[in-house]
């Protein structure tokens, strides 16, 4: 992974950015810093705040308290089309009497560019999207990929220091989603530019950015590497968020973490202000007669074939569902009914403090 050029600066600055409709709070004093030439995820569930602060950073809609200082200077006042900042909406907003070629050049006439410098700038923009030989046709003539492309070449026409991208990847088919994603980090490579792309979907978070920030009721629960943010969730809320990982609750002991509803007992360095612990599926073995902490007894409840491995719904005998993922090289997965011993090292075991 290339990731940002550790000697850029940061380029925007979110200040204790608050934004209020009516009752509700969309933006909580949210700080965030977006580095140079980086490509950010923001990632959150439905009404988290996401689309609020894109809009914000792109000047449609105003904060209510805050200040977002680009290069250190205050742009809460500055017109959108005055930003260095472009926009790539979910639905690509495309002018659908116009042609690929008058899409892609509006920005630059509405900016008063002479057309000599326009006509070269529009050339490399399609030839960057890969739709050199589509100037002519309509946007009802082109394939949903395709609108996709004409809307990153109108923004990227723009030479935007930052590029926002609405949910870039929501409209395409599974197939196309992950060429596409590959397609817009060589793209955010070539041009420098920052892209902050919002998404409810982690994987694609995890998969493109160089950094994520997890959105949670207008504030950012975790922000990070794409690994640590993983490997190391900060919260109950993030790791079901980030899915997969298995969250069981208890407290703190002087052994470890004591789960009641696992029936086991959590060895690891915990901290006393521990609620739950995580603890990810593919880091839990078999192992037939092992005792003491970190370990657990339970029954195979359900299975799931994925291809590298097998998804075991374990029953533990505290009651909590656990997820195993078995690998194919550790042999035939147990049967559906069987009763299993499960293992795991004291340092994949993750403290949650809230
Ligand atoms: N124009 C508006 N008027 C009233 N409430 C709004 C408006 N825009 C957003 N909200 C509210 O603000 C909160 C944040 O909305 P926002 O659209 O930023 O969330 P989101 O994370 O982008 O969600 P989604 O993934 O569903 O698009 C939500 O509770 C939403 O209902």
């Amino acid at each position: 992974m290339a990731g940002p050029n550790p000697a850029s600066g940061p380029l925007l600055r979110a200040e204790a950015i608050t934004k209020r409709f009516g009752a509700t709070l969309a933006l909580d004093a949210l700080d965030l810093t977006i580095i140079e030439g980086e490509f950010f995820a923001l990632l959150g569930g439905s009404g988290s705040g996401k689309s609020t602060l894109l809009r914000i950073i792109a000047g449609f809609d105003t904060p209510d308290d805050g200040r977002l200082l680009l290069d250190g200077a205050d742009i809460v006042a500055t017109p959108p089309w005055a930003r260095p900042i472009n926009m790539m909406f979910q639905s690509y907003a495309l002018f659908p009497h116009m042609s690929v070629a008058d899409n892609v050049a509006y920005g630059l006439r509405r900016a008063g560019t002479p057309r000599a410098e326009a006509a070269p700038r529009i050339a490399a923009a399609l030839a960057m999207v890969g739709l050199t030989g589509f100037e002519r046709r309509r946007p009802h003539e082109l394939s949903g990929g395709q609108k996709q492309r004409v809307a990153l070449a109108r923004s990227l026409v723009m030479r935007p220091r930052l590029l926002l991208l609405d949910e870039p990847l929501g409209a395409l088919d599974a197939g196309l989603r992950e060429r596409t994603g590959f397609e817009l980090r060589a793209l955010q490579r070539e041009t420098g530019a920052a892209f902050v792309m919002v998404t409810h979907d982690q994987e694609e978070a995890l998969a493109l950015a160089d950094r994520v920030a997890v959105l949670e009721g207008g504030r950012i629960a975790q922000l990070g590497p794409p690994r640590a943010i993983y490997e190391r969730p900060a919260s109950r809320f993030v790791a079901r968020f980030l899915g997969a990982a298995n969250v069981l609750e208890g407290r703190a002991v002087a052994a470890g973490f004591d789960s009641t509803e696992a029936g086991a007992t959590f060895a690891g360095v915990i901290p006393a202000d521990t609620v739950a612990v995580a603890l990810r599926p593919e880091r839990i073995r078999l192992a037939a007669n092992a005792t003491g902490p970190n370990t657990a007894r339970g029954v195979v409840e359900d299975a799931a074939f994925r291809g590298d491995d097998t998804l075991l719904l374990v029953r533990l005998a505290g009651g909590a569902l656990l997820r195993v993922a078995h690998a194919e090289e550790d042999g035939a997965p147990p049967e559906r009914g069987g009763g299993v011993t499960l293992a795991w090292d004291a340092a994949d075991v993750v403290p949650l403090a809230s």
